[in-house]
């Protein structure tokens, strides 16, 4: 999409353009992605390309009993869809897991990174995807932010970011068993995610961000008696950040963080859950998910497929809205000053 801009060239400013993909066709992601299209202020606040074909589309709208304005051209106030991709057969059962419904999933994915990789658009938010059928449909990596990664020729530190109002959490490890977990907890690996969420905080305009960091083992491990990677591995990195003139304390109990989460601006923890069930149940109406570190901003709801809720018009839009929100937003920064990353 050629970057539109207001009717006078004189005071011309040219709009964020966001791609946004329907997620998996089993999921909730399809109905929640045209609710999200439908709501005229989204379309206002950004130039949207949908990566979905005409019929996705229709069969979306018809689910969630809302019409999405399109035009060919994105004209103000509709969104484009994009040409040429395969329509998918009618070989993707709803609700639940399947090779067809990850095969559509990353097609759509790999579309809309292309858009991103020709400088057609600043940002792309995803519907929930289901991550066993990415597997099923030949994802070799763990989740698909290594696989973006992959994509993109990305070989730096990456960590989902999750994003609940103010607060926004990085983790050491992501998607890997818990029984591996602890040897991945290693000083390098905390100064790189440490590093990772305090430029990320930088660049959302915090000066000076005040990172917490959680512990791996019960009560801060004790002393040692539950375990040493608070006293040999944490405790060094946020030592080394500290010398570095960074806002870094910790390590905190993992159990009680989160209640002093007014005295942080981001908090490290140290697997998925930890941080996880703490900002699902402070909120979990609201949370997103960044994929942390790659140079394209990719936003999407912190909430999954959901199949319980497919077609009952009860899964909340609030997480998709905020996703659209925050990606629309950094979409806007990009326009308005091109060289500047925000590494989230
Ligand atoms: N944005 C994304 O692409 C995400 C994808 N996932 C993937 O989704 C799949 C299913 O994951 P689950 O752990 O079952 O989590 P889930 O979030 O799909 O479902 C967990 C519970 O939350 C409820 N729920 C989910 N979204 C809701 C909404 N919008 N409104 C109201 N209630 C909602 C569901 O009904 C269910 O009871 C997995 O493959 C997972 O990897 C998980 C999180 C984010
Ligand atoms: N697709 C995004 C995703 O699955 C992130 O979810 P989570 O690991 O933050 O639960």
């Amino acid at each position: 999409m050629p970057q539109s801009t207001t009717a006078d060239p004189a005071t011309a400013v040219a709009r964020p353009r966001v791609a946004v993909t329907l997620g998996d066709p089993a999921g909730v992601g399809p109905e929640l992605a045209v609710r999200l299209l439908a709501v005229d202020s989204n379309r206002a606040a950004a130039d949207i390309i949908v990566v979905a074909t005409r019929a996705e589309l229709d069969r979306a709208q018809a689910e969630a009993g809302v019409t999405v304005p399109v035009s060919d051209d994105g004209a103000p106030g509709t969104v484009r869809l994009v040409d040429g991709l395969d329509e998918p057969g009618d070989d993707v059962p709803l609700r639940e897991v399947s090779e067809a419904a990850g095969r559509v999933t990353l097609s759509r994915l790999e579309r809309a990174l292309d858009l991103a990789r020709a400088g057609e658009v600043e940002a792309i938010v995803f519907a929930p995807l289901n991550k066993t059928s990415l597997h099923l449909a030949g994802m070799h990596e763990e989740d698909e932010l290594r696989w973006f990664a992959r994509e993109l020729g990305h070989d730096g530190v990456t960590s989902e970011l999750n994003i609940l109002g103010q607060l926004w959490t990085a983790r050491v490890t992501s998607h890997i068993p818990h029984g591996e977990v602890a040897p991945h907890i290693t000083t390098d690996a905390v100064t790189r995610s440490l590093g990772l969420l305090h430029e990320v905080l930088r660049d959302t305009g915090i000066s000076q961000p005040r990172i917490g960091v959680a512990a791996l083992n019960p009560h801060n491990g004790e002393n040692g008696l539950f375990g040493r990677q608070e006293i040999d591995e944490i405790a060094p990195a946020v030592e080394a950040a500290a010398a570095r003139g960074w806002n870094v304390r910790g390590p905190f109990p993992a159990d009680t963080i989160f209640l002093r989460r007014d005295e942080f601006d981001g908090i490290l923890t140290m697997y998925h859950d930890q941080g996880q069930i703490a900002m699902k149940l402070l909120g979990f109406d609201g949370g997103v998910t960044v994929q942390g570190g790659l140079p394209v901003l990719i936003a999407t709801p912190a909430h999954g497929t959901a199949f319980d809720l497919v077609g009952t018009g009860r899964a909340a839009l609030t997480s998709t809205q905020n996703a659209f929100d925050i990606a629309a937003s950094v979409a806007a920064s990009r326009v308005a000053a091109p060289a500047a990353g925000t590494g989230a």
